[in-house]
């Protein structure tokens, strides 16, 4: 039994009706967003599936969480040398902690598998997490070790310098306990980064791959080689431009350089690479097909492209799982990260299902 609820919104008025009485769930996805005008009002009709069935399997990410220290400075203090900021602000980060953040946002069950500091930076990541709607079930409080941290100094020339203490996200046990491992087995879809041990990524990517759930792995993070038994059970590997060289140790300046560096990924076990390319858009590299481009979707206004990159990896692994084909997936992470841009910071430049949905349908 399937219900429909649609909302109907307009600036002045808000109605809401049911198609059916009882309402059985929970979980309402929104699946289509259609925007109208009379002369004195926009409207928009939202419409939502409801399905009283149990909620899709969730999508778990596992990862890393940090306190970002943003400081705005006109310059790096010199050697001995104090320097009075412009302004300073503490959020919520970490690629693990954001793109857990993202899938959240765009209404998809799904949860982190993390490890903070007993410290109050660990309370302000888990209360950002928690208050964003992700499930905290898999994240671990180690008392011996520090929420990680990352000092971001925002110069008034543009350039970023920051400073990155690993703490609590590098501290993990070598064998992860059963627990995350039976909640990885049972996701709709797993996504990973480079900012905790390899060696976890890999038993992660393992129990993953041995229930068939398959795998994200985001490249950004560490730099240095990728562990080849964790390529190979790695279904996506998403790589930006930079990554992508580094990965390879090839050029990645034309489309063609590109091309050539996913299909040494691929030699090296990657069969689906993921590649973002900042304002030129991104592509989809599946060995022995075409690839499937994908421009961005431009704004007229960019603000801030931190957190691009987490939220295109994480709106095109929702997409996914709610089994999308690649083509729509890569157009609705496009959209997610057009969003993005538009907005200053990491998690809180995240943007909602609604959002993206309306953007997608007046494109
Ligand atoms: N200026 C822009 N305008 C619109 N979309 C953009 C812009 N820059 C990036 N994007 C979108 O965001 C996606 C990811 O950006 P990018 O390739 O810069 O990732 P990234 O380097 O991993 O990002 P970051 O590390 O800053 O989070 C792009 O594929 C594109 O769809
Ligand atoms: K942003």
């Amino acid at each position: 039994m399937r219900s429909v609820t649609a909302t109907l919104s307009t600036q002045q008025h808000c109605f809401h009706y049911h198609t059916q009485t009882t309402f059985l769930t929970t979980t309402l996805i929104p699946i289509q967003s259609l925007s109208f005008r009379t002369p004195n009002h926009n409207f928009r009709l939202l419409c939502f599936s409801s399905n009283p069935s149990p909620p899709p399997p969730p999508l778990v990410v596992v990862g890393s969480a940090n306190a970002d220290i943003y400081v705005e400075i006109d310059r790096l203090p010199r050697e001995g040398e104090t320097l009075a900021a412009r302004s300073g602000q503490t959020l919520a980060g970490g690629k693990g902690a954001n793109q857990a953040t993202c899938s959240a946002k765009l209404n998809y069950p799904t949860y982190f598998v993390g490890q903070v500091g007993d410290d109050a930076y660990g309370s302000l990541v888990t209360d950002a997490l928690r208050s964003g709607g992700v499930r905290l079930d898999g994240l671990t409080v180690v008392p011996s070790a520090s929420t990680g941290q990352a000092v971001v100094m925002l110069q008034s020339n543009g350039q970023n310098s920051i400073i990155y203490i690993g703490g609590a996200n590098l501290s993990w046990h070598r064998f992860l306990p059963r627990q995350h491992l039976d909640l990885v087995a049972q996701a709709g879809i797993v996504l990973l980064q480079r900012e905790i041990p390899d060696f976890v990524n890999t038993q992660v990517a393992q129990a993953a791959r041995n229930a068939g759930v398959p795998v994200v792995l985001d490249a950004g993070g560490m730099d240095g080689p990728l562990a080849p038994e964790l390529l190979n059970f790695v279904d996506i590997l998403s790589p930006n431009e930079t990554e992508l060289g580094r990965l390879t140790g090839m050029p990645t300046e034309s489309f063609e350089e590109i091309a050539r560096a996913a299909l040494k990924c691929h030699q090296l076990g990657a069969k689906k690479v993921l590649a973002k390319l900042g304002h030129k858009g991104s592509a989809l590299f599946v060995e022995g097909e075409n690839p499937i481009q994908q421009p961005a979707i431009l704004s007229k206004t960019v603000i801030d492209t931190t957190g691009a990159g987490d939220t295109f990896t994480s709106a095109f692994a929702v997409a996914l799982v709610e089994g999308k084909s690649y083509r729509e997936c890569l157009r609705f992470a496009a959209a997610a990260a057009c969003l993005c841009v538009q907005v200053k910071g990491a998690s809180p430049s995240m943007p909602d299902r609604i959002s993206v949905m309306d953007l997608l349908n007046c494109q």
